[in-house]
């Protein structure tokens, strides 16, 4: 027995070794390479050193936004690199290097060649999925096609969601209601996105936008998770989060192969009236898998869906839960918006024009995600070694990013930069004469929240449209409260990497205004 015992004592231990040895060589391997490419970058959050840099990357876990910042500090308008678990990070700040940034080719430098790294597409959303990423350009111009179309949709979505949500808790007579905000946010843009995406009914149905949430969860945490691993390890790790994220693919095909099937069938019939500029997302990919000769199938009709139903949700959700809690904070902001939206409303209806002219409302949102959203966009994988126009040269392979939540809190772009300010960009606006620059949708390097150039989130349109719509909603209808009424200010954000998430966990009451 005891001989036994120690036995298997000794495999773990020659296990743990190996397993160690793998992780220390794979480590030194990748630091060596890249440590002396990018000697010339500052270092921030520790030295470059193997055991010194294995120990900020640690801390970058749940230090991160402070360590961007200290870099930002340390070297405005200039680069600096900080070490994460699985690579170096290098952040570029200030108007010109931005600029290089934007006007670089595919060529040289790839969003498309960072995200799959970073999200683990491989092993999650499918190597297919991101080999041809076609499903991302639904997000511009087929989407915005019918958006100008069905954007009344958006607003019966919102309407329809807020009653859901009095009915699921048996209010449907009642003038109040608890809940967390992460559940009024979520009903209200999983609905209002969906109806979009997926049209309806799917877009109502329950069963799917669970599946879609936890589709979400999942490449999230297990990316972030094989992140913590070692490259070689990564074939291995890669087919146990493979298995978990298919179930999930599995379970929501039967709901895309219904819409697909139906939509294939009216294209045999020579029956369009679905497909072109009103087409959901589902129907616009098999229109253009045909018209390119792409292979069709429903698995991976079903990852397309869910991943850019994935890039739209998590923004959006993220977005207006930090919306509502600012309401809650900001109570002096509510009369003028409402005044606004009534005004519109009243004299144009809920058209495109007139959301399109609640100002206010824009700019409370836009405020909530200069401060809100951490972030670090504009994230590229450097191809061939790119020299900035301060002379020095990213080597190829290196990641690079924005260090966006420090450039939005910098007190030469903002004034009072930590002070939230609902209507910051409507004053700003009129100070400047001009308004359009000062838009949500609106791209500069002082506001990177979607990015800049090319790569830019082309949903941000619809983003801004759905949000809005989903404010003024609640603005006409109801009064947000902290449901802790001892509760003085905003509840603190969640840090993780670069990346805050609003404490969605925070109850509201949500009353109805007679
Ligand atoms: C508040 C909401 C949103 C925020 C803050 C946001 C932010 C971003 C950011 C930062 C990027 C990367 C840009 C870069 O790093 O250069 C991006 C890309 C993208 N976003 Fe959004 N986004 C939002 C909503 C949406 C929505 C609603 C959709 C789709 C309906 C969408 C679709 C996309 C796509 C497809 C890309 C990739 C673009 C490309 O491949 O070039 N986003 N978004």
């Amino acid at each position: 027995m005891a001989g036994k015992m120690s036995q298997s004592d000794l495999m773990s231990a020659a296990a743990a070794m190996i397993l160690g040895l793998t992780i220390y060589l794979t480590a030194r391997a990748f630091f060596n390479s890249l440590t002396s490419r990018l000697r010339h970058i500052p270092t921030v959050g520790g030295s470059s050193g193997l055991i010194s840099s294995y120990f900020s990357s640690l801390r970058f876990y749940f230090h991160g936004q402070l360590m961007i910042q200290e870099g930002y500090e340390k070297y405005p308008d200039s680069v600096f690199k900080i070490a994460t678990m699985s690579r170096w990070w290098v952040f570029v700040s200030g108007r010109e290097l931005i600029d290089d940034i934007r006007r670089a080719t595919d060529n040289n430098m790839s969003f498309h060649g960072a995200v799959p790294e970073l999200m683990q597409c491989d092993y999650t959303i499918g190597p297919r999925t991101h080999e041809d990423p076609y499903h991302g350009f639904f997000a511009g111009v087929p989407l915005s096609k019918r958006l100008a179309k069905h954007y009344l949709e958006i607003h019966e979505e919102v309407i329809l969601a807020f009653d859901n949500l009095f009915q699921m808790q048996n209010h449907a007579e009642s003038k109040s209601l608890i809940l967390p905000t992460y559940r009024i946010a979520a009903q209200t843009i999983l609905r209002a996105t969906g109806r979009l995406l997926v049209g309806s009914p799917l877009c109502e149905n329950t069963d799917y936008l669970q599946l879609g949430q936890t589709f979400m969860r999942d490449v999230i945490i297990l990316s972030q998770a094989m992140n913590m691993f070692p490259k070689l390890l990564h074939p291995i790790l890669g087919r146990l989060v493979s298995i978990k994220v298919s179930r999930v693919v599995k379970l929501a095909e039967p709901h895309i192969r219904r819409i697909a099937e139906g939509h294939m069938e009216q294209v045999m019939q020579g029956d369009e009236t679905e497909s072109s500029d009103s087409s959901s997302l589902v129907t616009w990919l098999i229109d253009e898998a045909i018209k390119s000769q792409r292979k069709v199938d429903f698995d991976d009709l079903t990852r397309r869906t869910l991943d850019l139903s994935f890039v739209a949700m998590g923004t959006m959700l993220s977005t207006f839960s930090d919306v509502l809690l600012n309401l809650a904070t900001h109570p002096e902001f509510v009369a003028p918006m409402r005044e606004e939206v009534l005004a519109v409303t009243t004299e144009e209806g809920w058209t495109k024009i007139a959301v399109g002219k609640m100002q206010k409302v824009d700019s409370f949102i836009k405020e909530t995600l200069r401060l809100g959203l951490g972030f670090s966009t504009g994230s590229r994988k450097i191809f061939k070694d790119f020299t900035l126009s301060n002379g020095i040269t990213l080597p190829a392979g290196t990641f690079v990013s924005f260090p966006t939540c420090a450039i939005q809190l910098d007190e030469r772009h903002y004034r009072n930069p930590h002070e939230f300010q609902g209507f910051r960009f409507v004053e700003t606006a009129a100070e400047e004469r001009s308004d359009m620059t000062n838009q949500f949708v609106s791209l500069s390097p002082e506001f990177l929240a979607f990015g800049i150039g090319r790569h830019a989130c082309p949903g941000r349109f619809f983003a801004s449209y759905t949000l809005k719509v989903a404010l003024a909603h609640v603005l006409l209808n109801f009064d947000v409260k902290f449901l802790d009424s001892n509760s003085s200010g905003r509840p603190t954000k969640f840090w993780f990497q670069a990346i805050a998430y609003p404490d969605a966990k925070t109850e509201l009451i949500l009353s109805k205004r007679t």
